[in-house]
């Protein structure tokens, strides 16, 4: 199958991008590890397929799947580059972008300066929506990990996020508690784990633990959760900068309705699958 694809990254995030509606495309949770294999394959955290919309009022299907091959709900730093490619591969002309994507729907917005703003949607608190094991919405639960109490923040931006405070994010034990958290009993999907450092009320670094992929260089709906935890926990006001090892994003909450995501792309090489 030759199979035509563009990869790009957001914040060094990466991406194999994939036009699923000028060709046919077959995939399967195999191809894509294989695929994702940065030895073997192409290599990537994510791959995002375009499809066309299954509602009059989208543009676009935006599909996820992480590089283990497991199909997921939103990619906030995928839906930045999603507008880009759509555009570059003048499949639409709109600067402004709506998706349905299986997380629920976003606006992406290409600025002049090729900066993207994408409309988020709304975070989901109540513990159902995430999902997570709870009785009720909190701002920290307390969860068992490796014999150690942890209060920790719940947060679903389509996808389930677990958001810890640190008070370094270059100690933290990312790979350790991030592997642990990730397949915790309380989170039935399983869950990106977020280690949040608070800077000052409208600065935050973060280092992300994703759901099949392990730490990546930035995680957009992991920055909307952590802002969203920092926020609700008082901790942060309604428009913060989020420093993560790739790069910076802009991330703003009212405290409620929709979060809104700002940051850069880019596009790195094209290529075909043989
Ligand atoms: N690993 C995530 C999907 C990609 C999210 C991330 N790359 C982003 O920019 O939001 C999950 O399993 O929910």
């Amino acid at each position: 199958m030759r199979l035509k694809f563009t990869k790009m990254h957001g914040l060094g995030n990466d991406f194999m991008v994939v036009d699923g509606v000028s060709q046919e495309v077959e995939l399967s949770p195999e191809l894509i590890e294989q695929w994702a294999d940065r030895h073997f394959g192409v290599g990537f955290d994510q791959l995002l397929l375009v499809e066309p919309p299954t509602r009059p009022d989208r543009d676009f299907k935006y599909r996820i799947f992480n590089a283990d091959g497991t199909e997921v709900e939103n990619c906030g730093n995928g839906a930045r580059c999603f507008a880009r490619f759509v555009l570059d591969a003048k499949l639409i002309k709109a600067t402004t972008i709506r998706v349905e994507t299986a997380g629920g729907d976003l606006e992406l917005h290409v600025q002049e300066d090729g900066q993207v703003t994408v409309d988020m949607g709304r975070p989901r608190l109540n513990p159902s929506k995430i999902p997570f094991n709870a009785d009720e919405k909190a701002p920290l639960y307390p969860i068992e990990v490796n014999g150690e109490t942890l209060h920790i923040s719940a947060v679903g931006m389509g996808n389930p996020h677990c958001v810890i405070r640190t008070e370094d994010v270059d100690t933290a034990e990312v790979e350790a508690l991030g592997t642990a958290v990730e397949s915790h009993s309380d989170f039935p999907q399983r869950v990106n784990v977020g280690f949040m450092q608070i800077v000052s009320p409208t600065h935050i670094k973060l280092r992300v633990f994703e759901r099949g992929v392990g730490e990546t260089m930035a995680c957009g709906t992991g920055a909307c959760a952590a802002v969203v935890a920092g926020i609700i926990n008082n901790w942060l006001e309604h428009k913060v900068t989020v420093t993560l090892p790739g790069g910076d994003l802009t991330i703003e909450w009212s405290g409620e309705g929709n979060v809104r995501m700002t940051g850069p792309v880019a596009t790195v090489y094209q290529g075909v699958l043989v």
